[in-house]
């Protein structure tokens, strides 16, 4: 069974000892993707059940964070070189595809009933509701697709390349992931699965997460910011209007800060006041700070933690057959895992077998 999880297929669950073959899931995913040849194939993930729609958001997000000539001189925008807004534009026609009727049917379905649908939901009715000071819908059904399709973007690849590069990571060093699962079966025991509660009792696994944040951002530059006042930095002038880029890996890997950067090692975290994704000191970037810095610090904590917590406790990790360590390259145009991580999970908790 092959589990996928954001951008790559993230765990090969191989509930008996043998290696699952993927070859006809990724083939059927080929079948079922039809118009999706439009989109560029670099940008294709390689994951048999996802659909046009996430394909699409993919393939915005590898945008986002790609190098873009006009980036750096608007005055070049109206020539498109790199093709990217073309792209975009494409991406986000399908994107909208999904959403649109989905939020145009909600949208109706609350002005049908004068404004008034009940206690919000979901986020979409959160969206829908809001007033502004004079009772008024605060939102326009614009504003509420651009809102939904940006928290699409920013949630779905997080967690799942923090755990990806985790696992690989601690495949390659057995101590490490041995430690991890020693303090799962401590505070956990056998006999049920982590809870958020439990994440407060388990600061080896916020570590390892913690690290693989530092060590492999999802990007090497944040999000372009705009300073929007003169300022000096570091004793450099940044005048008003700049496009401000500030490389991830910079700081999360700079030696000045970091003892042997490229190493994972998790320990290096155990002395902070408290091991979070959260690093309000910047010396990396896990959310960043500030307005413009992640409104979902605490969810995507949760979910990393979660996600991470439970893939070990739950599983016995080993390496395909014939592997003797995880490749640990990254892709030439981004920082994700070159080659998506295989690994054999076999069931550990004995509640869980009938399953
Ligand atoms: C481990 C998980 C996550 C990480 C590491 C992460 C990281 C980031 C980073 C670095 C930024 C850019 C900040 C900047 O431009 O200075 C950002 C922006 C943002 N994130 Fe997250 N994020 C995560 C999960 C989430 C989740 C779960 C949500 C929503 C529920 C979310 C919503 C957003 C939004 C809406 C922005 C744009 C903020 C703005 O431009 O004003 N993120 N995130």
């Amino acid at each position: 069974m092959v589990v996928h999880c954001g951008r790559h297929f993230i765990l090969t669950l191989t509930i008996t000892q043998e290696p699952t073959e993927d070859k006809d899931e990724d083939n059927e995913s080929d079948d079922k993707s039809g118009s999706e040849s439009s989109l560029p194939s670099a940008t294709k993930p390689s994951c048999p059940s996802s659909s046009v729609g996430a394909q699409a958001g993919f393939t915005v997000l590898s945008l986002v964070y790609s190098f873009c000539a006009s980036d750096f001189n608007p005055s070049l925008r109206i020539f498109d070189i790199d093709g990217h807004e073309k792209t975009m534009k494409k991406a986000i026609n399908v994107i909208n595809k999904y959403h649109d009727p989905i939020i145009e049917k909600r949208v109706q379905q609350w002005r049908s009933n004068g404004g008034v649908n009940g206690e919000p939901e979901d986020i979409l009715d959160v969206f829908i509701s809001l007033k502004d000071d004079e009772g008024k819908p605060l939102l326009t059904i614009e504003e509420i697709k651009a809102q939904s399709a940006e928290l699409i973007f920013e949630v779905v690849d997080n967690p799942s390349n923090t755990v990806e590069w985790a696992m690989a990571e601690m495949l390659n060093q057995p101590d490490i992931l041995q430690k991890a699962i020693d303090e799962l079966d401590r505070v956990i025991g056998p006999h049920r699965l982590v809870k958020e509660s439990d994440f407060p009792n388990l600061p080896y696994m916020r570590a390892c997460a913690r690290e693989a944040l530092r060590l492999h951002p999802i990007s090497p530059f944040n999000l372009p910011h705009v300073s929007s006042i003169d300022s000096t930095v570091a004793g450099f002038f940044i005048p008003k209007g700049s496009q401000v880029l500030v490389s991830r890996v910079g700081l999360s890997r700079n030696p000045k800060v970091w003892e042997d950067p490229m190493r994972f090692n998790p320990d290096r975290h155990l002395n902070e006041k408290n091991v979070d994704l959260a690093e309000p000191e910047l010396r990396f970037i896990s959310f960043s700070i500030g307005r413009r810095g992640c409104m979902g610090g605490q969810l995507g904590t949760a979910m990393t933690y979660m996600l991470l917590a439970r893939v070990l406790h739950s599983f016995t990790w080993s390496l395909p057959a014939g592997e003797d360590s995880v490749n640990l390259s990254e892709e030439e145009s981004s920082l994700f895992i070159a080659k998506p991580l295989h690994a054999l999970a076999k069931p550990r908790l004995a509640f869980l077998e009938h399953l």
